[in-house]
């Protein structure tokens, strides 16, 4: 069932020129997870406060299960009930410990369960033996999970998130996304996250809607995406993609001369082929990415194989 629709909505800021949002389409469904993703700019954070009842499209309109939600200027208090919204920047009361800035979240509670509420959430953010400590005493990324534990505690239908992973190390950050997939599974509740670290969005997300110019460019799973992407843009966002122009395909012809991109796991060493010389290496683990150069054109090919000074083209990921 759908959850939240997002209809043509545009918005420009004061005394700006360009808009923020132009002419939005979005829906999302009920218990889904969808990521936004795009360069900087592109208008990701004004479409998420626009969902959470903070600004005010100036066109087009938002609905939560089908009901029009209201205008922030005919409101007292910004922001819709039933959605909490995990803002970049925190904002920690500095004279509360982790537990009361969490504690103060959780309303409708027996206090039994209410304390057993604070320490799940404490245990699930990872804050475990914290919870006296104040938010200067505490570093970025632990902060940002009293953040996380704070929007969960009122187990809100709609759950909003601009780069709530940003200040946290690799492993802390894929161990709180899997726990943060099981919890919003579990609670069914419907989740936009703006962020943009594809891999989070890949961990995360059931869809991803990547932006550009205050548009929604490309929307799809992360497979329809990787594999089938509607320009070099989203092609680019994975990472792993050498764009080749149209000039570059006819030189090595590849893909008929068509403008494509080659994922860098679609590059072979072979005994004959595209002849090309090794510019550097990068040790990553399992694999080695190697930056190579062909009749001019630079590539990176990922692999496990030693280099041969030739290069095969496994699969062209075409333009769809
Ligand atoms: N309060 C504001 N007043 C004027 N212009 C704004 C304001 N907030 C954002 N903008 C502009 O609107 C556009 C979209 O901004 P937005 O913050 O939505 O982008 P974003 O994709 O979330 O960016 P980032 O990834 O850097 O956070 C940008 O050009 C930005 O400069």
């Amino acid at each position: 069932m759908r959850h939240i629709l997002v209809e043509e909505v545009s918005m420009t800021y004061e005394n700006e020129k360009k808009p923020a949002l132009d002419c939005i389409n979005l829906d999302v469904a009920q218990g889904e997870i969808l990521s936004l993703v795009g360069e900087s700019g592109c208008g990701k954070t004004t479409l998420l406060k626009i969902i959470g009842g903070f600004e005010d499209p100036e066109l087009g309109k938002t609905y939560f299960h089908g009901k029009e939600t209201e205008a922030v200027k005919l409101k007292l208090i910004r922001g819709h009930a039933n959605v909490r919204y995990i803002q970049q920047g925190l904002d920690l009361k500095p004279f509360y410990d982790v537990a009361g800035n969490i504690g103060e979240h959780i309303r409708g509670y027996v206090p039994e369960e209410r304390a057993k509420r604070l320490t799940y959430l404490i245990d699930l953010v990872g804050l475990n033996g914290m919870d006296k400590k104040l938010p200067r005493e505490l570093s970025g990324g632990q902060q940002q999970r009293v953040a996380i534990a704070q929007a969960l505690a009122k187990e809100p239908e709609i759950l909003l998130m601009d780069e709530p992973f940003s200040n946290l190390d690799t492993p802390t950050k894929i161990q709180l996304i899997a726990d943060m997939k099981v919890m919003l599974r579990k609670a069914n509740i419907t989740a936009i996250m703006v962020t943009h670290w594809m891999e989070e969005a890949l961990r995360l997300s059931d869809r991803i809607a990547v932006m550009r110019d205050g548009k929604i460019i490309q929307s799809g799973s992360a497979e329809e995406l990787y594999r089938q992407p509607n320009c070099p843009y989203v092609a680019r966002f994975f990472g792993n993609a050498n764009l080749l122009s149209a000039q570059d395909a006819q030189k090595l012809d590849i893909n008929d001369g068509q403008a494509c991109c080659i994922r860098f796991e679609d590059l072979q060493w072979s005994q004959e082929g595209i002849p090309v010389e090794v510019v550097s290496s990068q040790f990553l683990g399992p694999t080695d990415q190697y930056e190579i150069e062909a009749d001019g054109i630079r590539l990176r090919i990922t692999t496990d194989q030693a280099p041969t000074g030739f290069v095969k083209v496994k699969h062209v990921t075409e333009y769809v």
